[in-house]
């Protein structure tokens, strides 16, 4: 079948952010194949750059430390001045609400928050326990008191997608068609 064209005009970098297991990885890669653009992960950055898994990294130096070398990770990929061509980047979970990476993310990526309910984030998350802050006693209960602090945060995002049931094409079809229609509406009127 033949590829549908894909106008996604000018646009600067692209971050996909919201809960964990919302899919900004998966959604991510995919979006990046169809757009023609490199797809980065801050994530698989920082257990590039720190030699252990997000989880180890926590366990060793604690949320703080992570949250630290996650702001400075992400502006090393989406900073113009570092970093020329514009990419697709999934980030981490909570990278958003650390105020200075919101404020790095939102000048330099249209950024798009991946909407999920409870149900289906709390089925996907349970896949594996690869998630240091869902290690609790009650992981629903927990992913429920995030969604609740984070939400609100998350609304300060460029671009809102709720995700669509079924197969990954469908968001990442949800997420073209909402950053084409925020171009078209932020378009600036040409001198
Ligand atoms: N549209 C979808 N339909 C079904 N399963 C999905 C979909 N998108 C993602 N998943 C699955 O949900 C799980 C979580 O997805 P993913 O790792 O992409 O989430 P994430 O938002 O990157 O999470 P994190 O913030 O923890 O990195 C994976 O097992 C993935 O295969
Ligand atoms: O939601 C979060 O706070 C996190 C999500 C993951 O992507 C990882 O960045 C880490 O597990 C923290
Ligand atoms: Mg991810």
């Amino acid at each position: 079948m033949p590829r549908q064209k894909i106008a996604v005009s000018d646009a600067p970098n692209i971050a996909l952010i919201g809960m964990m297991g919302v899919g900004k990885t998966t959604i991510g890669r995919r979006l990046a194949r169809r757009l023609s653009r490199e797809f980065f992960d801050s994530d698989h950055e920082i257990e590039k750059a720190s030699g252990r898994t997000v989880a180890g990294y926590f366990r060793d130096h604690g949320e703080a430390q992570f949250r630290e070398g996650e702001k400075r990770v992400i502006n090393r990929l989406v900073d113009p001045d570092i970093k020329k061509a514009s990419i697709i980047l999934a980030t981490g979970g909570g990278a958003f609400t650390h105020e200075e990476t919101r404020e790095i993310l939102n000048t330099h990526c249209l950024t798009v928050w991946l909407k999920g309910d409870l149900d289906t984030l709390f089925e996907r998350v349970s896949r594996n326990n690869k998630r240091p802050l869902l290690q609790v006693e009650n992981p629903r209960a927990k992913l429920q008191e995030l969604i609740e602090a984070r939400h609100p945060i998350y609304a300060q995002a460029h671009i809102h997608v709720p995700i669509a049931k079924g197969p990954h094409i469908r968001t990442v079809n949800r997420v073209i068609k909402a950053i084409q229609k925020y171009q078209e509406t932020n378009k600036k009127p040409s001198p």
